[in-house]
């Protein structure tokens, strides 16, 4: 099972980045996905040869976003690719069936066809409107999550699916009630000046359900 919180990194330079994504998994973050936008190849590809190891040492999963060739280039553990970026299963036939490959859905039709296309899990969103990402798609909230995952059970498409854009701690439970599997985060945990005990309340929240 994915770990339930993604970490999206934020910065406007490499060592931005670096610093936040070092920063998160310092607080226990789990997962990271590496999201440099409107950079060279080579400035995405000498941080993601940073992350790696960084990831690995705090045995967290990293994923990048957009740049299927970079993931496979240094060997990440997968990538997260958008409506407009590679099809999935184009990705898929070059990945290979063991690397992690989410996409990016905004309707229940785009989940039917990222399934069906082979996709690990969902991006659903956005939640409410954010300033991390330009051009949203249209904003959902939580009766437009309720209505595309209904259709899911209906359809009975299993798939994970987590909620982004602008989501907060208190989103949480109201999004596990309706059936979301986990969230992706960015501005939260990069603003947080209490990253730690903020990942930790959101981790209680999400995986509250599991008996230990
Ligand atoms: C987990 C997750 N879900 C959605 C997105 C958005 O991807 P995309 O639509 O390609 O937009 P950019 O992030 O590339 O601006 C995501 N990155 N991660
Ligand atoms: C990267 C991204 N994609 C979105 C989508 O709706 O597809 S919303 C978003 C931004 C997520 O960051 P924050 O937690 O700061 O809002
Ligand atoms: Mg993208």
């Amino acid at each position: 099972m994915y770990n339930k919180l993604q970490y999206i990194s934020q910065g406007e330079t490499s060592k931005e980045q670096l610093y936040n994504i070092h920063q998160a998994l310092d607080a226990g973050c789990k997962w990271v996905q590496m999201r440099f936008k409107n950079q060279t190849t080579k400035k995405t590809f000498a941080l993601a040869e940073k992350v790696k190891p960084l990831c690995e040492e705090y045995l967290a999963n990293f994923i990048i976003n957009d740049d299927l060739h970079l993931a496979e280039q240094i060997a990440a553990d997968g990538v997260h690719l958008g409506l407009t970026d590679m099809k999935i299963d184009e990705a898929r036939a070059i990945l290979g069936s063991a690397k992690i490959i989410g996409g990016t859905a905004n309707t229940f039709e785009d989940i039917q066809n990222h399934v069906k296309n082979g996709c690990d899990y969902i991006g659903l969103g956005p939640f409410r409107f954010t300033v991390t990402k330009e051009k949203l798609s249209p904003i959902l909230g939580l009766s437009g999550y309720s209505e595309i995952l209904q259709k899911m059970k209906k359809n009975k498409i299993e798939v994970p699916v987590y909620a982004i854009g602008g989501i907060t701690l208190k989103d949480v439970n109201p999004l596990i009630d309706i059936g979301i599997h986990g969230i992706a985060v960015s501005g939260i945990i990069t603003e947080s000046d209490e990253k730690e005990k903020l990942i930790q309340q959101l981790n209680e929240k999400l995986y509250a359900d599991i008996i230990v």
